[in-house]
Protein backbone atom coordinates (compact mmCIF):
# COMPACT_ATOMS: atom_id res chain seq x y z
CA UNK A 1 0.00 0.00 0.00
CA UNK A 2 1.28 3.49 -1.22
CA UNK A 3 0.29 6.54 -0.98
CA UNK A 4 -0.75 8.63 -3.75
CA UNK A 5 1.22 12.02 -4.61
CA UNK A 6 -1.64 13.78 -5.00
CA UNK A 7 -2.82 13.37 -0.42
CA UNK A 8 -2.99 10.79 1.66
CA UNK A 9 -4.19 7.19 0.15
CA UNK A 10 -7.59 6.88 1.44
CA UNK A 11 -8.62 3.64 2.90
CA UNK A 12 -12.28 2.75 3.03
CA UNK A 13 -14.12 -0.09 5.08
CA UNK A 14 -16.32 -2.72 3.66
CA UNK A 15 -18.64 -4.67 5.63
CA UNK A 16 -18.95 -7.65 3.19
CA UNK A 17 -18.24 -8.64 -0.34
CA UNK A 18 -20.52 -6.70 -2.16
CA UNK A 19 -19.61 -3.28 -0.14
CA UNK A 20 -15.79 -4.35 -1.42
CA UNK A 21 -17.27 -4.41 -5.39
CA UNK A 22 -18.96 -0.84 -4.44
CA UNK A 23 -16.18 0.75 -3.26
CA UNK A 24 -13.97 -0.20 -6.08
CA UNK A 25 -16.49 0.71 -8.64
CA UNK A 26 -16.79 4.36 -6.66
CA UNK A 27 -13.00 4.35 -7.53
CA UNK A 28 -11.72 3.86 -4.18
CA UNK A 29 -8.09 1.99 -4.60
CA UNK A 30 -7.71 0.68 -0.76
CA UNK A 31 -9.89 -1.54 1.54
CA UNK A 32 -10.04 -2.11 4.88
CA UNK A 33 -12.02 -5.03 7.06
CA UNK A 34 -12.79 -3.81 10.43
CA UNK A 35 -12.69 -5.55 13.61
CA UNK A 36 -15.69 -3.83 14.57
CA UNK A 37 -16.93 -4.50 11.70
CA UNK A 38 -16.45 -8.11 11.89
CA UNK A 39 -17.82 -8.21 15.01
CA UNK A 40 -20.84 -5.74 14.81
CA UNK A 41 -22.09 -6.99 11.53
CA UNK A 42 -21.13 -10.26 11.11
CA UNK A 43 -21.58 -11.91 14.41
CA UNK A 44 -23.39 -8.86 16.21
CA UNK A 45 -21.05 -8.56 18.84
CA UNK A 46 -19.45 -5.42 20.04
CA UNK A 47 -15.86 -4.65 19.57
CA UNK A 48 -14.54 -6.46 22.60
CA UNK A 49 -12.00 -9.27 21.32
CA UNK A 50 -14.91 -11.60 21.46
CA UNK A 51 -14.10 -12.63 17.52
CA UNK A 52 -11.08 -15.15 16.90
CA UNK A 53 -8.64 -15.05 13.91
CA UNK A 54 -11.27 -17.43 11.73
CA UNK A 55 -14.34 -15.39 12.41
CA UNK A 56 -12.23 -12.48 10.43
CA UNK A 57 -10.18 -14.55 7.54
CA UNK A 58 -13.91 -15.62 6.55
CA UNK A 59 -14.97 -12.04 5.90
CA UNK A 60 -11.11 -11.25 4.98
CA UNK A 61 -11.34 -14.10 2.27
CA UNK A 62 -15.41 -13.37 0.95
CA UNK A 63 -13.73 -9.91 0.01
CA UNK A 64 -10.41 -10.94 -1.49
CA UNK A 65 -12.18 -13.01 -3.53
CA UNK A 66 -14.62 -9.99 -4.76
CA UNK A 67 -12.09 -7.71 -5.20
CA UNK A 68 -8.25 -7.01 -6.19
CA UNK A 69 -8.14 -4.18 -4.50
CA UNK A 70 -5.67 -4.04 -1.65
CA UNK A 71 -7.23 -4.93 1.78
CA UNK A 72 -6.44 -4.11 5.45
CA UNK A 73 -7.12 -6.18 8.10
CA UNK A 74 -7.77 -5.23 11.58
CA UNK A 75 -6.43 -8.61 13.22
CA UNK A 76 -6.55 -6.76 16.90
CA UNK A 77 -4.10 -7.79 19.13
CA UNK A 78 -3.02 -10.79 16.88
CA UNK A 79 -5.48 -13.36 18.11
CA UNK A 80 -2.54 -15.06 20.97
CA UNK A 81 1.28 -14.72 21.53
CA UNK A 82 4.12 -15.02 19.26
CA UNK A 83 2.68 -18.56 17.71
CA UNK A 84 -1.11 -17.34 17.37
CA UNK A 85 0.41 -14.50 15.91
CA UNK A 86 2.44 -16.34 13.77
CA UNK A 87 -0.48 -18.45 12.14
CA UNK A 88 -2.17 -15.22 12.07
CA UNK A 89 0.13 -13.70 9.71
CA UNK A 90 0.51 -16.72 7.17
CA UNK A 91 -2.99 -17.10 7.78
CA UNK A 92 -4.10 -13.36 6.45
CA UNK A 93 -1.13 -13.89 3.62
CA UNK A 94 -2.98 -17.44 2.41
CA UNK A 95 -6.65 -15.61 1.98
CA UNK A 96 -5.03 -12.55 -0.43
CA UNK A 97 -4.69 -9.97 2.36
CA UNK A 98 -2.16 -7.01 1.80
CA UNK A 99 -1.47 -5.63 5.18
CA UNK A 100 -2.98 -6.06 8.85
CA UNK A 101 -2.49 -3.73 11.86
CA UNK A 102 -1.73 -5.04 14.74
CA UNK A 103 -2.57 -3.51 17.94
CA UNK A 104 -0.92 -3.21 21.54
CA UNK A 105 -4.51 -3.28 23.58
CA UNK A 106 -4.26 -6.49 25.97
CA UNK A 107 -6.13 -9.39 24.58
CA UNK A 108 -9.22 -7.83 26.86
CA UNK A 109 -9.40 -5.29 24.13
CA UNK A 110 -11.95 -2.84 23.82
CA UNK A 111 -12.89 0.02 20.71
CA UNK A 112 -10.11 2.71 20.53
CA UNK A 113 -12.24 5.27 21.18
CA UNK A 114 -13.66 4.09 24.57
CA UNK A 115 -12.93 4.71 27.84
CA UNK A 116 -10.41 2.00 30.09
CA UNK A 117 -8.90 0.69 27.93
CA UNK A 118 -5.44 -1.21 29.01
CA UNK A 119 -2.55 -1.98 27.04
CA UNK A 120 0.80 -4.22 27.24
CA UNK A 121 3.91 -3.06 28.00
CA UNK A 122 5.99 -1.99 25.57
CA UNK A 123 8.58 -4.88 25.40
CA UNK A 124 5.70 -7.19 24.52
CA UNK A 125 4.14 -4.77 22.09
CA UNK A 126 7.81 -5.14 20.64
CA UNK A 127 7.48 -8.75 20.96
CA UNK A 128 4.25 -9.48 18.62
CA UNK A 129 5.74 -6.95 16.31
CA UNK A 130 8.59 -9.36 16.23
CA UNK A 131 6.53 -12.58 15.90
CA UNK A 132 4.47 -10.58 12.99
CA UNK A 133 7.43 -9.41 10.80
CA UNK A 134 9.56 -12.99 11.56
CA UNK A 135 6.30 -15.01 10.38
CA UNK A 136 5.88 -12.92 7.05
CA UNK A 137 6.82 -14.92 4.11
CA UNK A 138 6.10 -12.89 1.26
CA UNK A 139 8.27 -9.12 1.63
CA UNK A 140 5.32 -7.13 0.14
CA UNK A 141 2.84 -7.99 3.15
CA UNK A 142 3.08 -5.04 5.09
CA UNK A 143 2.78 -5.41 9.10
CA UNK A 144 1.56 -2.14 10.41
CA UNK A 145 1.73 -1.38 14.49
CA UNK A 146 -1.08 0.44 16.00
CA UNK A 147 -0.50 1.97 19.38
CA UNK A 148 -3.62 2.73 21.83
CA UNK A 149 -1.24 4.43 24.23
CA UNK A 150 -2.00 7.79 23.67
CA UNK A 151 -4.85 8.01 25.67
CA UNK A 152 -3.60 5.79 28.71
CA UNK A 153 0.04 6.79 28.91
CA UNK A 154 -0.09 10.42 26.57
CA UNK A 155 1.78 11.27 23.56
CA UNK A 156 5.94 11.13 24.16
CA UNK A 157 4.94 6.82 26.01
CA UNK A 158 2.81 6.79 22.52
CA UNK A 159 6.13 8.07 20.53
CA UNK A 160 8.31 6.10 22.21
CA UNK A 161 5.90 2.45 21.21
CA UNK A 162 5.76 3.92 17.65
CA UNK A 163 9.64 3.87 17.39
CA UNK A 164 9.96 0.56 18.94
CA UNK A 165 7.67 -0.60 16.79
CA UNK A 166 9.43 0.44 13.31
CA UNK A 167 12.64 -0.37 15.24
CA UNK A 168 11.15 -3.77 15.34
CA UNK A 169 10.29 -3.99 11.71
CA UNK A 170 6.59 -2.51 11.90
CA UNK A 171 6.24 -0.94 7.69
CA UNK A 172 3.96 1.49 8.62
CA UNK A 173 1.98 3.41 11.98
CA UNK A 174 -1.35 3.38 13.18
CA UNK A 175 -1.55 6.06 16.51
CA UNK A 176 -5.01 5.33 17.64
CA UNK A 177 -7.72 7.76 18.58
CA UNK A 178 -5.86 11.28 18.19
CA UNK A 179 -6.89 14.35 19.14
CA UNK A 180 -5.06 16.80 17.33
CA UNK A 181 -3.41 17.77 14.58
CA UNK A 182 -0.42 18.73 15.85
CA UNK A 183 -0.33 15.20 17.59
CA UNK A 184 -0.31 13.45 14.17
CA UNK A 185 2.46 15.66 12.98
CA UNK A 186 4.50 14.79 16.15
CA UNK A 187 3.93 10.69 15.12
CA UNK A 188 4.89 11.90 11.52
CA UNK A 189 7.80 13.75 12.26
CA UNK A 190 9.00 10.80 14.36
CA UNK A 191 8.65 7.64 12.52
CA UNK A 192 10.40 7.51 9.17
CA UNK A 193 7.64 4.77 8.05
CA UNK A 194 4.17 5.87 6.72
CA UNK A 195 1.54 7.40 9.61
CA UNK A 196 -2.21 6.12 8.97
CA UNK A 197 -4.80 8.36 10.59
CA UNK A 198 -7.92 6.37 11.45
CA UNK A 199 -10.99 9.04 11.13
CA UNK A 200 -13.81 6.92 12.28
CA UNK A 201 -17.04 9.16 13.34
CA UNK A 202 -18.51 9.73 16.82
CA UNK A 203 -14.94 8.81 18.32
CA UNK A 204 -12.35 10.63 19.51
CA UNK A 205 -10.99 11.96 16.65
CA UNK A 206 -12.18 15.07 15.12
CA UNK A 207 -13.36 14.26 11.50
CA UNK A 208 -10.22 16.27 9.42
CA UNK A 209 -9.91 16.24 6.33
CA UNK A 210 -7.92 14.69 4.19
CA UNK A 211 -6.00 17.57 3.23
CA UNK A 212 -5.58 19.04 7.00
CA UNK A 213 -4.00 15.36 7.12
CA UNK A 214 -1.95 15.59 4.33
CA UNK A 215 -0.49 18.85 5.12
CA UNK A 216 0.92 17.20 8.86
CA UNK A 217 2.42 14.25 6.71
CA UNK A 218 -0.14 11.77 7.06
CA UNK A 219 0.47 8.76 5.15
CA UNK A 220 -3.35 7.12 4.46
CA UNK A 221 -6.40 8.13 5.66
CA UNK A 222 -9.03 5.26 6.75
CA UNK A 223 -12.23 5.61 7.24
CA UNK A 224 -12.99 1.88 8.81
CA UNK A 225 -17.01 2.03 9.24
CA UNK A 226 -18.10 5.31 7.36
CA UNK A 227 -20.52 3.33 4.74
CA UNK A 228 -21.44 0.03 7.41
CA UNK A 229 -22.54 3.39 9.60
CA UNK A 230 -25.01 4.64 6.83
CA UNK A 231 -25.96 0.98 5.92
CA UNK A 232 -27.22 0.89 8.99
CA UNK A 233 -29.12 3.72 9.67
CA UNK A 234 -30.62 3.30 6.16
CA UNK A 235 -31.61 -0.22 6.93
CA UNK A 236 -33.29 0.66 10.57
CA UNK A 237 -35.37 3.37 8.74
CA UNK A 238 -36.62 0.74 6.45
CA UNK A 239 -37.71 -1.53 9.15
CA UNK A 240 -39.27 0.80 11.15
CA UNK A 241 -41.41 2.47 8.22
CA UNK A 242 -42.18 -0.80 7.07
CA UNK A 243 -44.45 -1.39 10.25
CA UNK A 244 -45.24 1.91 10.88
CA UNK A 245 -46.22 2.94 7.42
CA UNK A 246 -47.33 -0.02 6.21
CA UNK A 247 -45.57 0.12 2.44
CA UNK A 248 -41.99 1.10 1.29
CA UNK A 249 -42.73 4.11 -0.81
CA UNK A 250 -41.13 6.69 1.38
CA UNK A 251 -38.12 4.74 1.74
CA UNK A 252 -37.21 3.79 -2.04
CA UNK A 253 -35.07 6.97 -2.10
CA UNK A 254 -32.54 5.11 0.22
CA UNK A 255 -32.54 1.94 -1.28
CA UNK A 256 -30.11 1.17 -4.45
CA UNK A 257 -32.10 -0.13 -7.24
CA UNK A 258 -32.41 -3.57 -8.95
CA UNK A 259 -30.30 -1.90 -11.67
CA UNK A 260 -27.41 -0.41 -9.34
CA UNK A 261 -27.30 -3.61 -7.96
CA UNK A 262 -26.85 -5.71 -11.22
CA UNK A 263 -24.20 -3.12 -12.54
CA UNK A 264 -22.04 -3.12 -9.33
CA UNK A 265 -22.56 -7.54 -9.62
CA UNK A 266 -21.72 -7.28 -13.46
CA UNK A 267 -25.02 -9.58 -13.16
CA UNK A 268 -26.00 -8.83 -16.88
CA UNK A 269 -22.52 -10.28 -18.34
CA UNK A 270 -22.81 -13.41 -16.18
CA UNK A 271 -26.46 -13.57 -17.40
CA UNK A 272 -25.27 -13.51 -21.20
CA UNK A 273 -22.85 -15.92 -20.37
CA UNK A 274 -24.47 -18.07 -18.89
CA UNK A 275 -27.13 -17.63 -22.41
CA UNK A 276 -23.86 -18.56 -24.32
CA UNK A 277 -23.54 -21.99 -22.25
CA UNK A 278 -27.29 -22.52 -23.11
CA UNK A 279 -27.00 -21.46 -26.74
CA UNK A 280 -24.10 -23.11 -27.54
CA UNK A 281 -25.38 -26.40 -25.57
CA UNK A 282 -28.77 -26.09 -27.86
CA UNK A 283 -26.40 -26.46 -30.95
CA UNK A 284 -24.83 -29.45 -31.61
CA UNK A 285 -21.96 -28.10 -33.77
CA UNK A 286 -20.52 -26.55 -30.38
CA UNK A 287 -17.93 -28.98 -28.30
CA UNK A 288 -20.42 -27.84 -25.13
CA UNK A 289 -23.12 -29.83 -26.25
CA UNK A 290 -23.30 -33.39 -25.12
CA UNK A 291 -27.04 -33.73 -25.16
CA UNK A 292 -28.86 -36.37 -27.55
CA UNK A 293 -31.72 -33.93 -28.50
CA UNK A 294 -32.34 -30.36 -28.55
CA UNK A 295 -35.03 -30.30 -25.58
CA UNK A 296 -32.49 -32.13 -23.19
CA UNK A 297 -30.26 -30.10 -20.50
CA UNK A 298 -26.50 -30.05 -20.90
CA UNK A 299 -24.27 -32.53 -19.25
CA UNK A 300 -22.48 -29.58 -18.21
CA UNK A 301 -25.33 -27.76 -16.59
CA UNK A 302 -27.03 -31.18 -15.22
CA UNK A 303 -27.36 -31.61 -11.65
CA UNK A 304 -25.21 -34.44 -10.01
CA UNK A 305 -27.32 -37.39 -10.53
CA UNK A 306 -29.39 -36.73 -13.23
CA UNK A 307 -27.25 -37.08 -15.90
CA UNK A 308 -28.33 -38.67 -19.00
CA UNK A 309 -26.68 -41.88 -20.35
C1 LIG B 1 -10.59 0.99 13.55
C2 LIG B 1 -11.28 0.08 14.50
O1 LIG B 1 -10.31 -0.65 15.22
C3 LIG B 1 -12.13 -0.97 13.75
O2 LIG B 1 -12.23 -2.10 14.27
O3 LIG B 1 -12.69 -0.61 12.73
C4 LIG B 1 -12.24 0.82 15.48
C5 LIG B 1 -13.20 1.71 14.78
C6 LIG B 1 -14.34 2.27 15.63
O4 LIG B 1 -14.73 1.64 16.60
O5 LIG B 1 -14.89 3.31 15.27
C7 LIG B 1 -11.38 1.57 16.49
O6 LIG B 1 -10.98 2.70 16.22
O7 LIG B 1 -11.10 0.99 17.56
MG1 LIG C 1 -10.61 -2.59 15.56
Amino acid sequence: MHSSPSGPLVIVGAINAYSAMQAELAGHQALYLSGAGVANASYGLPDLGITSLNDVLEDARRITAASDLPLLVDVDTGFGGAFNIARTIREMERAGVSAIHIEDQVAQKRCGHRPHKAIVSLDEMVDRIKAAVDARTDSNFTIMARTDALAVEGLNSAIDRAQACVAAGADMIFPEAVTRLVDYQAFCAAVSVPVLANITEFGQTPLFTQTELGAVGVAMVLYPLSAFRAMSQAAERVYKELLSDGHQRHVLELMQTREQLYHTLGYHEYEAKLDALFNAAANPSTPLSTTTSDTEPPLVLAKRGTQHD
